[in-house]
């Protein structure tokens, strides 16, 4: 410990949403924090840009610094909310490479180089714990790391953004445009700086990576996801899935497979996906977060709670602050483990997923449409689990005549490979009675 035996000092870098909640408590709960470590615990600095922007808690100015490196030279655990890349990664290499405790919720950072800062924490027996990096104030990460270390994982699936939550929730309920729906999330303090993070799906990318790594003891980083983001997404899918029972939420799926040649794998995916309005996380609204974990012996376990904003999140970077400082007090950085390589499982394309499709398309009304769609499926072994024509279909399977204008036709496909529902799409495509494809998108409908 840098400061007298018996105080420990915070250092806080970023003082944005999350970071001004951090010091919120740090300041009004010093007593009960220091209570729960053992020593005095005292934040001594709060690194910014500007001194003097406007912030969600009035940080009493002598704590205010615009130099980062200073404060974090002279600190026992260093709180990093800046987010990014640099400067980031230079701070938290530098405290940690003096032995100084590293608490931060940055998931961009860790996805890329959490095996490189890993690895630093772990040459100078510094702790370095990020719980707020993944699903906000949901404790997740310790559970993997901890409570299922005996078991195995198999499989980790859930609703990690909640802008992106948040956004599809505002469109399918109160019929908000996308635009608005993010200003909102934005206003709220849901987003990452630049949104685009959350819209293309990179945030909830870089968390699947962050779980996987833990969940499978494999090093991957964010380059091994597959990610498609909630843009592509039209009110019109929103109502369409509405009206066919469903609704939309962006997920990230983490699952360990064996491929075509035998060998072991996991797939890391994000994207778009079709849920009965039944579905446990169907219900999960706002910027709400659910993850689901599948273990060998455990069954399946939820986790729930909110997922982004700054007081929810504050309340993670708090409780990792609390270990890491008990931790420098006890001089035992055991706890919990970082990741390992121990499986390594290499990453699999997202094409050895097993999925299931929805496809709208606009056919040609008339005869033997049905059985020439039909017939494409077989050719693919795709099965369909149900065909709906929201207008009518006859008893025979045919698609009614409605007019000269082509008919709406849904179907979703039995689970099959990934390959298998693309090649089928694509074939569907070059089908003269087909139209057009209007939309397409994954559905889960196991639960
Ligand atoms: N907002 C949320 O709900 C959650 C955020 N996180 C993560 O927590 C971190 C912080 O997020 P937010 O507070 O939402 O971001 P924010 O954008 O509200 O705050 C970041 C702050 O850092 C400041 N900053 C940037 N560069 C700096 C530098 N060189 N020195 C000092 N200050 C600097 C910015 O001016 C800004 O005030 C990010 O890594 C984010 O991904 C994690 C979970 C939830
Ligand atoms: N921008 C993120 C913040 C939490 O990680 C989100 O919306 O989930
Ligand atoms: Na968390």
């Amino acid at each position: 410990m840098t400061g007298s035996q018996d105080q420990l000092t915070v250092g806080l870098l970023g003082a944005g949403s999350v970071g001004s909640q951090v010091a919120r408590t740090l300041v009004e709960e010093r007593e009960l924090i220091s209570a729960r470590v053992g020593v005095d615990v005292r934040l001594v600095g709060v690194a910014v840009r500007d001194t003097e922007a406007p912030r969600d808690w009035r940080i009493p100015g002598e704590l205010l610094t615009t130099d980062a490196e200073e404060l974090v030279d002279r600190v026992d655990v260093v709180v990093e909310l800046i987010g990014g890349m640099e400067p980031a990664a230079s701070l938290i290499t530098r405290a940690l490479s003096r032995g100084a405790a590293v608490v931060t919720g940055n998931k961009a950072l860790l996805a890329a180089r959490g095996a490189e800062l890993t690895a630093i924490a772990a040459e100078h027996g510094a702790p370095l714990l990020y719980e707020a990096s993944v699903a906000g104030a949901i404790p997740i990460l310790r559970p993997i790391q901890e409570s299922l270390s005996g078991d195995r994982i198999t499989k980790i699936m859930g609703i990690v953004n909640g802008t992106t939550n948040y956004i599809l929730d505002q469109m399918d309920s109160t019929g908000a445009s996308f635009d608005s729906a993010l200003l909102e999330a934005q206003r709220l303090g849901y987003a990452e700086a630049d949104p685009t993070a959350d819209v293309e799906g990179h945030d909830a990318a870089a968390k699947a990576a962050i779980l996987g790594n833990l969940a499978f003891h494999s090093p991957f980083t964010i380059d091994d996801v597959h990610c498609e983001g909630i843009r592509e997404v039209t009110a019109g899918d929103i109502e369409a899935a509405g009206a066919s029972g469903y609704v939309i939420k962006l997920l990230a799926i983490a699952e360990t497979r064996a491929g075509d040649d035998g060998e072991s794998g996991a797939v890391l995916r994000v994207h778009p996906t079709l849920l009965p309005r039944h579905h446990p996380l169907a219900s999960v609204r706002g910027a709400f977060n659910a993850v689901f974990v599948v273990a060998e012996n455990a069954g399946e376990l939820m986790f729930y709670g909110q997922g982004a904003g700054g007081r929810p999140t504050s309340s993670a970077v708090l409780g990792d602050l609390v270990t890491a400082a008990r931790q420098l007090r006890t001089g035992s950085v055991t706890a919990p483990a970082g990741p390992s390589a121990q499986q390594a499982l290499p990453a699999m394309s997202i094409d050895q997923a097993l999925t299931q499709y929805y496809i709208d398309m606009t056919v040609e009304d008339r005869e033997g449409v049905i059985a020439e769609i039909a017939r494409v499926f077989a050719d693919h072994h795709v099965s369909i689990e149900s065909m709906r024509q929201p207008g009518a279909v006859s008893l025979e399977g045919e698609v009614e005549a409605t007019g000269d204008d082509g008919v709406t036709v849904q179907i979703v496909t039995h689970v099959a490979q990934e390959r298998a529902q693309r090649d089928t799409v694509e074939a569907l495509r070059t089908l003269q009675v087909v139209e057009s494809i209007d939309s397409v998108i994954r559905v889960d409908v196991d639960r």
